[in-house]
């Protein structure tokens, strides 16, 4: 006798996050006292973000768009494959130009673009996330903030159509993005752009990278 359970497809994703040349990256945080040099914290961010990506188990592939060597050598020693960006396109045109390149290895998968700059990543918050995710063509996650977006996926065969940049929350949601309706996983939301964020993400609990970088006491953003 079959079960009575729905057959539900698994989806697993390609993860494509986008990295600036570190020497440019992490400008907001310019104000923390006595902290770690910015570019090596963007890029331990970004090493603690693809760790816990390539550590999520519906995640068959992370692809970092960067023009940064260090950062291209260091990320794929952790696993993930490098694409340079397209020239002169800025955030939205990386994303698309990563899309691509996922998409062109493997013409069937679903992609999912997500910020370099979550130093708390759970990887199980992350397959919530992304499960959740499977039941829509195109969605969102909202950053801590509420006013940007953290993770933006699309389902095999659908354009991922990136509108990332300052309120991009309004902006993925006007384009017809389903918002997902997950609840409980604030380290898929916990973006760095301030020292506040910082403070944030440590209490959360950051990842080996950023943890060692940040070993002391966190900054007082209201120091
Ligand atoms: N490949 C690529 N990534 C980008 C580009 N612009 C921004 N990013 C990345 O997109 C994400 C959000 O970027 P921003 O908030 O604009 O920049 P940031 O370096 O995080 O912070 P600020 O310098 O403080 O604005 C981060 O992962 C950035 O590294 C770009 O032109 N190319
Ligand atoms: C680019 C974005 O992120 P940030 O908050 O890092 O500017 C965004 O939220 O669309």
């Amino acid at each position: 006798m079959g079960s009575m359970k729905p057959h539900v497809t698994p989806v697993t994703w390609t993860l494509v996050v986008p990295l600036k040349p570190l020497p440019r990256a992490k400008s907001r945080l310019a104000g923390v006292p006595d902290g770690p040099a910015l570019p090596a914290l963007a890029l331990a961010f970004a090493q603690d973000t693809v760790t816990a990506a390539l550590a999520c188990r519906v995640v068959s592939g992370v692809v970092v768009v960067t023009d940064d060597p260090l950062a291209t050598g260091e990320l794929r020693a952790l696993g993930a494959g490098t694409v340079p960006d397209p020239p002169g396109g800025g955030l939205n045109a990386a994303l698309a130009h990563g899309a691509s390149a996922a998409r062109a290895a493997d013409p069937g998968a679903a992609v999912a673009a997500l910020n370099a700059d979550l130093p708390a990543l759970r990887p199980a918050e992350l397959e919530r996330a992304l499960n959740t995710a499977a039941g829509f063509p195109r969605a969102f996650l909202p950053d801590a903030a509420e006013i940007g977006t953290t993770l933006l996926t699309a389902l095999p065969r659908t354009p991922l159509s990136p509108a990332f940049g300052g309120l991009s929350r309004a902006r993925h949601r006007a384009s017809g993005a389903a918002e997902l309706p997950v609840t409980g996983v604030p380290s898929v939301r916990q973006d760095v752009d301030t020292p506040a964020d910082l403070a944030a993400a440590h209490a959360l609990g950051v990842g080996g990278f950023t943890a060692a970088l940040l070993a002391g006491p966190v900054p007082d953003p209201g120091r």
